[in-house]
């Protein structure tokens, strides 16, 4: 019978013994939650090419119970694949991509020489100098100045009453302070729209300068932020949140 490929790692040694066992072999981990609907899927597509690709080795993370590897991969929401090579970086596939994990599988098991990334030179590559002659004719969109993303995100934060900024949607979070917001605000019986960070870097990284406010998700009563994970569970045990919702 042909040696296994595929493991559920218990422990960040178990983890470094796994990968060190070849350090010339290519893995690829899987970050997941039991509760992330998109990982369910993921993790079928995981076994597959785990019978497909016997020569790469599967490692599955449960990012939660595993912080410590979620932690130095720096797995920001679930799923995310990390493909290596013993321990160089090749490639690392965000969200329930399962065309681009299974490119990414194929373009790193085929022929191809073999060219280490390091966690340093993962940055893709430089943008041409020139701006391209079809974006020259006045369709080359400026970005955004900082202003006129405060303008958009003000726009966002009053789209309703409450509004909450998350990783993922009500029904598929993909980070687990997230889908605890989530099901506190369903608890309450409080009707919010949403809108998925992941889905938008300005935003994010926006928000976080507007708000002065690290983390997500952040949870917007009346255009203003009235704080995290935390501060609302709190405010739901004292009552505050009642009265911020009044
Ligand atoms: N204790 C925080 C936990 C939230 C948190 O740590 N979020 C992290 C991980 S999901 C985060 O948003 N990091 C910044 C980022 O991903 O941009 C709370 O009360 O909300």
């Amino acid at each position: 019978m042909s040696k296994t490929n595929f493991y559920v790692v218990t422990s960040p040694t178990n983890f470094q013994e796994l990968l060190s066992a070849d350090l010339s072999r290519v893995s690829v981990i899987n970050f997941w939650a039991p509760w992330a609907e998109p990982c369910k899927q993921m993790n079928e597509v995981i076994k597959e090419l785990s019978k497909k690709y016997q020569q790469i080795l599967f490692l599955q993370v449960e990012a939660e119970e595993q912080a410590d590897i979620a932690e130095s991969f720096d797995i920001q929401a679930v799923p995310t694949f990390i493909i290596l090579r013993g321990h160089d970086l090749l490639d690392r596939v965000e969200g329930a991509d399962a065309a681009a994990l299974t490119k990414s599988v194929q373009k790193h098991t085929t022929g191809s020489p073999y060219k280490p990334q390091s966690q340093t030179d993962k940055a893709p590559a430089p943008a041409p100098t020139t701006v391209p002659s079809s974006l020259q004719d006045g369709d080359f969109k400026k970005p955004e100045t900082e202003a006129q993303l405060n303008e958009r995100l003000r726009g966002l934060m009053n789209q309703s009453k409450v509004v909450l900024f998350m990783k993922g949607s009500p029904q598929e979070p993909r980070c687990g302070f997230s889908r605890k917001i989530v099901g506190l605000l369903k608890d309450k019986g409080v009707e919010y729209k949403h809108f998925d960070i992941l889905t938008d870097e300005s935003v994010r990284q926006g928000l976080k300068k507007l708000n002065d406010w690290p983390t997500f998700p952040q949870l917007i009563i009346k255009g203003e932020l009235v704080g995290g994970l935390d501060i609302v569970q709190e405010m739901a045990e004292n009552g505050e949140l009642k009265e911020a919702l009044a």
